[in-house]
């Protein structure tokens, strides 16, 4: 195990909903890291999302970019809430999300879609056609059609009118594209670009740039795919994909469809990173259908706390402790309700299921050091 020459610094951002319900464990995984002198960590918290319009009439208060400026990186639970729906747009927790994205410039969002093979039954799909997943959707975070102008909603002659603006700019698309090229040679060397350039110009030009930073590749295979197609694909033969980059908006879509690849929403992960810190959150939401009950998967939480020690604090071995504590519960035969399925020796609640990744992650870190 290595230590930590200096001492970083991360900003936890528990936010709405499930959000503080999944972080529960966090604090006590970073507490023994520390105390065990296995990394050289200290922590402050914020508000980001409903809370903090709750709190200081903001959903993405001064203070919170703050203390995001301050730190090495960002975890982030989840934001939204049916009370905050009603917000106009500047003044609603998503508008946090984004606003944060783009403050630390974080454009590119992984979003690593791998099944434990202790849930190949715990999906929906057929096991043979997940066994071995292991696929990174690289999606576009801080452009596209999610802050494109013009937006917003004009009334015309009495009638109203909601406009959104797909636009991608040449250096965009060619840094998200190394961003993927880059990964793609670390593991598989397969790159799918996901468009729509049947339709759309901005895809017409994300299809151009693609084929032309790709001669900087010429170990990586590149191929194209419309995202329609690609929907369909990825639950008739998933396997075939390695790493998927695409917009934002396609990439939002096709991650939550890749997570149930992976059992349920509730295990994926994701890295925002290419900016100046990097920001880890699950790629789910604030879930006020379950919030409060301690049913939620805090899995995919945990799991973005080892991409922090991945990306962020060039920790692989503790990511992979982390990795392997998840593993090793989910091997007991521990499940949340949302990925019950073959296997299942015991249904615990989200408390329950950190405390015991908690306790395995002091295990294998005991083990490691023998
Ligand atoms: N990164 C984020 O903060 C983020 C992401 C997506 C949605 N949202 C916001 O969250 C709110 C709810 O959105 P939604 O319902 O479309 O998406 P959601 O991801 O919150 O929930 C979708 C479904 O998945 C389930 N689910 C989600 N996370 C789970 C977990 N950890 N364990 C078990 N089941 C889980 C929920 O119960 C729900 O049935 C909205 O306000 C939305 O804008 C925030
Ligand atoms: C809540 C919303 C703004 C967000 C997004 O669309 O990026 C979410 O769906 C996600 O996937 O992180
Ligand atoms: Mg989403």
């Amino acid at each position: 195990m290595q230590t930590e020459k200096n001492t970083k610094k991360i900003l936890l951002l528990p936010g709405d909903g499930i959000g503080p319900e999944v972080f529960g464990p966090v604090r006590d995984i970073l507490e023994h890291l520390v105390t065990s002198g296995h990394v050289r960590l200290e922590w402050e918290e914020g508000l980001i999302g409903g809370i903090a319009t709750d709190r200081t009439g903001l959903p993405l208060p001064p203070d919170t970019i703050e203390k995001a400026d301050r730190c090495d990186a960002v975890l982030l639970g989840a934001v939204g809430g049916p009370k905050y729906d009603a917000l106009p747009y500047e003044k609603r927790p998503e508008r946090a999300l984004l606003g944060i994205r783009e403050h630390l410039g974080a454009f590119a969002n992984l979003r690593p879609a791998r099944l434990f093979p202790e849930l190949a039954g715990s999906s929906t799909l057929k096991p043979e056609i997940i066994s071995d997943l292991d696929l990174m959707v690289v999606r576009e975070l801080t452009g596209g059609i999610y802050f494109g102008k013009p937006r917003g909603i004009v009334t015309d002659q009495g009638v109203r009118r909601g406009i959104n603006t797909e636009t991608y700019t040449e250096p965009e698309i060619a840094r998200i594209m190394r961003v993927a090229f880059d990964l793609a040679r670390t593991r598989r060397k397969k790159v799918t670009s996901v468009d729509k350039a049947n339709v759309l110009e901005s895809s017409v030009l994300w299809r151009e740039v693609a084929v032309s930073v790709h001669k900087e590749y010429p170990d990586v295979e590149l191929s194209h795919m419309y995202v329609d197609n690609a929907a369909m694909q990825l639950v008739r033969n998933p396997k075939q994909f390695d790493v998927l980059v695409t917009g934002n908006l396609f990439g939002d879509i096709l991650s939550d469809e890749a997570a149930q690849l992976t059992g349920s929403i509730g295990m994926l992960a994701s890295a925002s990173i290419g900016g100046k810190t990097g920001l880890y959150e699950p790629i789910h939401g604030s879930a006020p259908d379950i919030a409060g009950k301690d049913i939620a998967n805090p899995l995919a939480m945990i799991l973005s706390l080892a991409l922090l020690f991945r990306y962020s604090l060039q920790r692989e071995d503790l990511a992979g402790v982390l990795e392997q504590s998840v593993q090793n519960v989910l091997k007991e035969g521990y499940r949340t309700t949302d990925i019950q399925g073959a296997g299942t020796k015991k249904i615990v609640g989200t408390r329950e299921m950190g405390s015991l990744v908690f306790h395995e992650l002091k295990k294998v870190l005991e083990n490691s050091q023998r």
